[in-house]
């Protein structure tokens, strides 16, 4: 890796505009029980620099399992899936209690946010998380994410938050997802077996040789850096790098994103908004299409506008909110893809109409684009 390509991945995080934060279980617990509610202060007062430099920042925290042993007076982490849920869902209340008090002290107000895998393989609830963190995140809210673990039984088994906060840095297409955990970054070897181990500052988040290094955790039943890496992998596919740092280094996060060089850096092999819009592309398959009128299709190609409803003429093909539809011109030919706010009845009943008529005709209104244009690309 050429020093310009250091410098270029270290860029990344000092532009980033929209960050996925997400801080492990080895980090948030000293000993695997309880949570260390003084580190989690100090997280806190570095999200909350962030944010008052304008930097949107979602957090996904663990912490749910370790929180809820406390409370239950437990001393051991179970090893049975059901004992796990419960803690977690005990701990979880004490998790967002942690949080919303720290943020209070900088007028922030959080949101929690339990998710499954599934919600974020699912098209329509995909859509949904997604308006709805958007939401919050545009309301100055800091969502505090974590696994919906009573519903869940893998994850919970395999501790796996990473793969969460790549999913979660996919939905939102972040620029930037950091993993904060017990170790300064990505080592050649677990530096808990290997005391000459060496920190990796740079690489490609598709490089294979950094599978081969990552082992699992030091703890039984959690992801290591195993995950870590694979997170980093998927983050990339929409354009977002992935830091792996210390979270007990002090200041981390306002030196991370002031571009000081820490922990493991592993940056998208393409730029990211190429990254993102292939992503988007070939997420789905098509289900329908949308023709456009001369002006929408010119918006779209010359501006980059969203598709609202009244630039469309027709619909065809079934299709639910949320699945991929192709826009084409009054020829046929392709104009752009994009996922859709509106199933194929509703768009019917509201294409070529004002958005402010959307609620009138169809009593609700899902949003006021038929397709919005981070969701739309341009073919
Ligand atoms: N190559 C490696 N470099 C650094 N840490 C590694 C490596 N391989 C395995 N690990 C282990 O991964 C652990 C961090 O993962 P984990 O315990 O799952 O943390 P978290 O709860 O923060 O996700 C480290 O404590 C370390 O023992
Ligand atoms: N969701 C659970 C476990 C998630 C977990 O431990 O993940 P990780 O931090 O990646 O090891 C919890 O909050 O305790």
């Amino acid at each position: 890796m050429t020093l310009e390509d250091q410098r270029g991945g270290r860029d990344a995080l000092r532009d980033a505009r929209r960050v996925v934060v997400k801080v492990g279980s080895a980090l948030l617990t000293n000993d695997g029980r309880g949570l260390d509610e003084a580190a989690i202060g100090g997280w806190v007062d570095q999200i909350a620099a962030l944010h008052r430099r304008g930097i949107e920042v979602v957090l996904v925290s663990s912490g749910a399992v370790a929180a809820g042993m406390v409370r239950l007076g437990w001393q051991m982490r179970p090893s049975a899936v059901y004992e796990l849920q419960a803690a977690a869902a005990v701990g979880q209340n004490g998790l967002t209690q942690c949080y919303e008090h720290h943020f209070a002290r900088h007028d922030l107000l959080t949101a929690q946010v339990l998710l499954t895998h599934d919600d974020l393989s699912n098209r329509k609830r995909y859509l949904n998380a997604r308006s709805a963190l958007r939401t919050l995140v545009d309301l100055r809210v800091v969502p505090v994410v974590n696994e919906n673990d009573t519903v869940v039984t893998d994850e919970i088994r395999f501790g796996d938050n990473d793969t969460l906060g790549a999913l979660v840095a996919n939905l939102l297409e972040a620029d930037a997802l950091v993993i904060l955990t017990d170790q300064e970054g990505l080592f050649d070897a677990d530096p808990r077996h290997h005391s000459a181990a060496r920190l990796i500052h740079e690489g490609r988040a598709d490089d294979p040789s950094f599978v081969a290094m990552a082992g699992g955790s030091g703890t039984l039943g959690r992801g290591g850096m195993a995950t870590k890496v694979r997170a980093a992998r998927l983050a990339a596919r929409s354009g977002a790098c992935t830091a792996i740092a210390s979270g007990r280094q002090s200041e981390v996060l306002t030196r991370l994103f002031d571009g000081e060089r820490l922990g493991t850096l592993l940056s998208p092999d393409q730029a990211p908004m190429a990254a993102r819009k292939r992503w988007l592309a070939g997420q789905l398959q098509v289900r329908g299409s949308l023709t456009l009128d001369a002006g929408a299709v010119k918006v779209l190609r010359d501006r980059g506008s969203s598709l609202l409803p009244v630039g469309v003429k027709a619909v065809s093909g079934s299709f639910v909110r949320g699945d991929m539809v192709l826009c084409i011109d009054e020829h046929g030919e392709r104009v752009a893809k994009g996922l859709v706010n509106y199933g194929a009845e509703d768009a019917r009943q509201i294409q070529g109409q004002p958005s402010h008529q959307i609620e009138a005709i169809l009593g609700f209104m899902e949003a006021p684009e038929l397709i919005h244009r981070d969701n739309l690309v341009v073919l």
